[in-house]
């Protein structure tokens, strides 16, 4: 049974990112919101685009802190940025969706999305998803470490040096595979189930744009910002 130990400057690296992971995360809780109240479907739009722009912020600023980042080409900082936010959204979303709550908290707050505006069709692959994560029960250092490989994801569009962007992510898998063996060391596969759900992520990502512009409401209003990254209007 081979010793699995993390090295000083991994265990700095993990220190760094799981920082910037938790100095970013989301102003104000939307969970909170809408466990309190019930919205119509266009207040449900605007307060995902809302959310859905401060999330690309909060993206920005936990990625200037991935060591290296900054050191990518210009425009691959950009491709990756654009290539991994919708992502990224989800991921925090099924964070937010598998927190422990209350009993039964969980449960409206299934009710009062599945009522938000979402189309019918997309609940399923999007549920699926949000508890194959919370099954996980992932530690904080997890959730980090699997937003910082999601964001850099070597195979994004218009990437052109995907090499250095290979040599990044493969330092955070490291990382993160001797994290899990350490954390669930009676699971060995529990590393592998993690990526699997990386894979799952990137299927939300076809639907997201239909997700969006089939919304239960007229003229879909989207930020500027929202624009530039959801390939929407
Ligand atoms: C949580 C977050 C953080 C950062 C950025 C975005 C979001 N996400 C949101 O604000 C939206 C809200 C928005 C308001 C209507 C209901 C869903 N949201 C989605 C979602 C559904 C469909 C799409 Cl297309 C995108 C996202 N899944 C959620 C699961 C949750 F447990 C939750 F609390 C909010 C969730």
């Amino acid at each position: 049974k081979e010793k699995i130990e993390i090295t000083k400057e991994q265990q700095a690296l993990m220190k760094i990112i799981l920082d910037a992971y938790n100095r970013h995360q989301i102003p104000q809780d939307v969970a909170k919101k809408l466990l309190q109240d019930q919205y119509s479907a266009e207040e449900n739009f605007l307060l995902l685009t809302e959310m859905a722009t401060s999330q690309v912020q909060v993206l920005v600023e936990f990625t200037k802190n991935i060591p290296g980042f900054l050191s990518l080409d210009h425009e691959d900082q950009i491709a990756l940025l654009k290539g991994s936010a919708v992502e990224a959204m989800f991921l925090r979303s099924a964070q937010v969706f598998s927190r422990k709550m209350p009993k039964g908290h969980t449960e409206v707050l299934e009710a009062r999305i599945r009522k938000s505006g979402i189309s019918e069709e997309f609940m399923t692959p999007m549920f699926n998803f949000y508890k194959s994560i919370g099954e996980l029960h992932m530690v904080q250092e997890e959730q980090a470490l699997l937003t910082a490989i999601t964001i850099l994801t070597p195979d994004r569009p218009h990437v052109k040096d995907q090499h250095a962007v290979e040599r990044l992510q493969e330092s955070m898998l490291d990382v993160l595979r001797k994290l899990c063996a350490l954390q669930h060391p009676q699971e060995p596969q529990y590393f592998a189930r993690l990526l699997g759900r990386l894979t799952e992520l990137r299927t939300l990502n076809h639907y997201h744009t239909e997700m969006l512009t089939s919304w239960r409401m007229n003229d879909h209003k989207f930020t500027p910002l929202l624009c530039e990254i959801w390939d929407v209007q």
